[in-house]
């Protein structure tokens, strides 16, 4: 309870049912206790098994390493809070001390994030429940577009029809396009309200029209130009990436006679082009607030700093004074550096289709953090003091801090403001200072929300995370899963790049912060990481099965019970968060496929990038998300049909994914079909269902890549890489050589005597292209084996019935007379002889008795050679020949080769 009776302005509750989900934990580590101990002690043997053991290992790590994520991510689940807050208690005891509070919108590109836009999300902070004259409203244009500054001129105008309008009739949302289409036509119950309503509207619609027309054209005409003396600044800039700055205070609060049509004060309005130069960093959306930060200190220094995405318009037209309830609370206001609200978007479609929407992070991660020390600050929709913002460290003076009397009163007339901001703007002014260091939002991070977030809480700040009842803040989610993907690759890549810096959150925050918060922070820096075990668990598995290795228990085995229940608690649990966070199921099996491809592409490059630009080869990068999308795509994107239609690395990837498992779940349930009694099957069941979920979850993408003919399918190009790709894997998969080595002398040892009778049959069918003297060498080397002779026989099959190659055989008879006993006595090799004689060199004199024998067989040989030749160039056998064996009587009765 506060000082002299108050009472706080906000409470904190703890979240439900969480020994339950204690117990839930408890068991789950249990279950992976289990698994560890089944992959360790029945680590396949050394034997013959080398590719089952490498596979084993690397799905072993893997398994260790998802467990420590679920590890680390348990910790922001422990112990959720929840706060509320009591905004009457806040005007009662504040209304006349309220601080002076800086809205910074940022916008970056106008095509990708049009000024219509922009300004929607301009009038809605404009339009807060919040003393006019405490508010300024800051634009800062990164984009140094003159378009963006004609539709903030055109919304200066309309603010004056427009605020009185919300505060007459307490209109939410107070962004003019969200209200105007989300409100039905107001009726005749309430009088003085439609006739306001049609001629706002149609002021609002007249401006829409001119902003559009003129963006459209993509130049501001000459009349226009003569509006207002700020479009003379776009003389001096060349391009929108070289240019001076730019300052231009739109509506000056402090003036007297900026006013709506009812007279009521109207809150500043700035105009901010920052100076770009191309030889300088501009440091993106870090680099664009701290010139925020500074020229805004000599505008309206404000203590309290909001910062929205041009894309996210204020929901909630309350959501300051939220705000303030925790910085001003008596007991505890002064040691809160930041409060940050929910990101919500306006564009989700009902099942959320590539789980954009970070529903469980938001209802039971942050709120855990909360309860740990603070959430993490995630840029858009998030309060800051200034001080903090701009390095302060926390001490027990700041106690003392609401009692003074912030908003300085600031004299000089708004275009001497206006000159001496444009240097806080300049490229030149952070040299050789602590800007992006100590002072305000860090630089060189694709997160300069997270990294400045931990730095602040380093500096013993706490933090608020706060989620009203009505959404504070609607942005515009990805609506190409290639947006989304690339998006999560700046994010993923910017938590791993904290996480292996100086700054990861166990060594920064080492005794800085506390243990649970530095776990807290753990899971999304190590989310990058996680696609290694990803893509292994999405590959190897499956590969497995081609070559029927098998990983996983035997279906009848018990240690299927732990892997079954880890699996089956953890993805319960998940959907049950899943729906307490107000997904459908089909959201959840969409999230679930969103985190599978995120793991294997967005997470992988961004893994990659960290590792090459820590090496030095690559620079940060920070690719814009854009906000619109042409009428197909939206169409599309709102019936929840996948976006592809590009031939991007991160679609090959996942389509090789995708069709590598199909054809390993294919291949192996038609073995289970065919071969029913299989008992092999038994080992790879798991296996095959854990195929057949990846199959299953990759529905849309078979879909996009083979049945799909409109714009958003995928490109032809990409399909047949993919599937190339994909069958190449498999082959090399099912290539599975395997080498034989025998031992010969057990064999003798054992079996000499034994040994069985051998038939050799050396077939030939023609004596003109299998000449004889080359059948006879193939049958002299299999009777010239080294085995027991009177067990082997040979048999010269000739289907031509010749008696030249009978003749050559009775010559062979005679050689191996010789032959045989030189090969047994030389261990000739090869004993062809013709194959020996041409590859062996003639034996020298060392051993004159080898060289003998050796020119006597050649001789020999050779001689026998020449007679069959001879006899093959007359054609027949000559009768002296004849007379010598009676085998040639058998061809007196043969007419014909093919007729004896
Ligand atoms: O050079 C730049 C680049 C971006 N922006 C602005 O930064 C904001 C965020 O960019 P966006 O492309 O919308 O990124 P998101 O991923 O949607 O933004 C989330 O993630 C960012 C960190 O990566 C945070 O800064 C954001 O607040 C948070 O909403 C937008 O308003 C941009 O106009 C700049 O001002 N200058
Ligand atoms: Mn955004």
């Amino acid at each position: 309870m506060g000082k002299e009776g108050n009472f706080p302005l906000f409470e904190t509750k703890v979240a439900k049912g969480r020994n339950l989900f204690r117990c839930y934990a408890a068991s789950v580590f249990v279950g992976i206790i289990f698994i560890c101990v089944y992959r360790a002690i029945h680590f396949p043997a050394a034997n013959g098994q080398v590719l089952r053991r490498w596979a084993w290992m690397g799905l072993f790590l893997s398994e260790l390493w998802f467990s420590l994520y679920w590890f680390v991510s348990q910790f922001s689940r422990w112990n959720p809070i929840y706060r509320y807050t009591f905004k009457d208690r806040l005007s009662q005891r504040y209304e006349k001390v309220l601080p002076g509070v800086d809205v910074f919108v940022c916008t970056a590109d106008p095509t990708i994030e049009p000024p219509i836009m922009v300004i929607n999300t301009v009038l809605s902070v404009m339009a807060y429940n919040y003393p006019s004259h405490k508010l300024s409203v800051y634009l800062s244009d990164d984009g140094g577009s003159d378009l963006t500054f004609y539709a903030l001129l055109e919304a200066s105008r309309f603010s004056e029809l427009w605020l009185p309008f919300c505060r007459k009739f307490k209109i939410e949302p107070r962004s003019p396009a969200a209200y105007f289409s989300s409100t039905p036509q107001p009726n005749d119950c309430n009088p003085p309200m439609p006739l306001d309503w049609f001629s706002v509207k149609k002021a609002y619609e007249d401006m829409e029209n001119r902003i559009e027309t003129t963006t459209r054209l993509g130049r501001i005409s000459e009349e226009i130009r003569k509006e207002h003396k700020g479009f003379l600044e776009w003389e001096y800039a060349a391009t929108r990436q070289n240019h001076p700055s730019i300052v231009q205070i739109l509506i000056d609060g402090r003036d007297g006679k900026a006013v709506d049509v009812e007279g009521q004060p109207l809150p500043t309005l700035v105009y901010l082009a920052r100076e770009k130069r191309p030889q300088y960093h501009h440091n993106f959306k870090a680099g664009a607030m701290n010139s925020l930060i500074r020229v805004s200190s000599k505008i309206s220094n404000g203590s309290i700093i909001l910062n929205v995405d041009c894309d996210m318009y204020s929901n909630n037209s309350e959501i300051v004074r939220d705000a303030l309830c925790f910085f001003m609370d008596e007991e505890k206001g002064h040691e809160i550096a930041y409060v940050q609200f929910p990101q919500n978007y306006s564009n989700l479609t009902r099942n959320d289709l590539y789980g954009t929407d970070m529903r469980v992070i938001e209802t039971v991660e942050f709120p855990g953090m909360d309860a740990c020390g603070g959430p993490c600050y995630v840029g858009s929709g998030c309060f800051h003091r200034r001080e903090t913002l701009c390095g302060m460290k926390y001490s027990k003076e700041c106690e003392r801090g609401w009692k003074r009397e912030y908003d300085r009163e600031n004299r000089e007339s708004a275009s001497v403001l206006e000159e001496s901001c444009k240097v806080l703007a300049s490229c030149t002014y952070e040299e050789n200072t602590q800007w992006g260091k100590e002072m305000g939002l860090k630089y060189g991070c694709a997160v300069e929300d997270i990294i400045t977030g931990l730095s602040i809480q380093c500096r013993g700040w706490k933090s608020i995370y706060c989620r009203p009842e009505r959404n504070g803040f609607l942005g515009v989610v990805p609506t190409t899963l290639l947006q989304s993907l690339v998006q999560h690759k700046r994010w993923s890549e910017g938590q791993f790049q904290i996480f292996l810096s100086r700054h990861c959150p166990f060594v920064y925050g080492h005794k800085k912060i506390p243990l649970n918060l530095q776990f807290s922070y753990s899971p999304y820096s190590l989310w990058a990481s996680t696609c290694l075990a990803t893509l292994y668990y999405v590959t190897v598995p499956p590969l497995c099965l081609l070559g029927r290795v098998s990983l996983f228990p035997e279906i009848s085995s018990l240690w299927i019970l732990p892997f079954a229940y880890v699996v089956v608690a953890m993805y319960s649990y998940s959907l049950g968060e899943f729906l307490c966070s107000d997904g459908t199921i089909q959201g959840w099996w969409n999230e679930q496929r969103a985190w599978v491809y995120r793991r294997t592409t967005s997470y992988l490059f961004a893994f990659l990038d960290t590792i090459l630009k820590l090496l030095g080869f690559v620079e940060l990068s920070f690719v814009i998300t854009a906000k619109v999308s042409d009428e197909d795509v939206s169409r599309r994107y709102e019936q929840e049909v996948m976006e592809f239609g590009s031939p991007s690395p991160m679609f090959t990837i996942l389509a090789t994914l995708a069709m590598l498992n199909l054809f390993c779940f294919v291949w192996s349930v038609q073995r289970v079909v065919v071969d029913v009694q299989d008992r092999a099957l038994e080992s790879l069941a798991l296996q095959i269902i854990l195929c057949g979920v990846h199959v299953l979850i990759n529905l849309p993408l078979y879909q996009g890549l083979f049945f799909r003919k409109d714009k958003g399918a995928m490109p032809t190009s990409v399909t047949y890489k993919s599937v190339t790709l994909a069958l190449l894997a498999c082959a090399i998969a099912l290539w599975n050589p395997i080498y034989r080595y025998t031992f010969k002398d057990r064999l003798s040892q054992r079996y000499e005597k034994v040994l069985p009778g051998i038939d050799i049959f050396v077939c030939t069918a023609n004596p003109i292209i299998e000449p004889p003297t080359m059948v006879i060498n193939t049958v002299l080397s299999v009777m010239a084996y080294d085995y027991l002779p009177e067990k082997l026989s040979v048999y010269l099959s000739d289907d031509c019935g010749s008696c030249l190659t009978f003749y050559a055989l009775l010559e062979a008879s005679q050689f191996s007379k010789l032959w045989l006993p030189l090969c047994k006595k030389f261990k000739v090799k090869p004993r062809c002889p013709e194959a020996y004689l041409s590859s062996t060199p003639e034996p020298n004199d060392d051993d004159p008795q080898k060289a003998e024998e050796w020119s006597s067989i050649k001789k020999l040989y050779e001689n026998m050679r020449n007679r069959m030749e001879a006899a093959m160039k007359v054609g027949q056998i000559s009768e002296e020949i004849r007379k010598q064996y009676k085998g040639f009587g058998e061809w007196d009765f043969v007419s014909d080769p093919r007729n004896h």
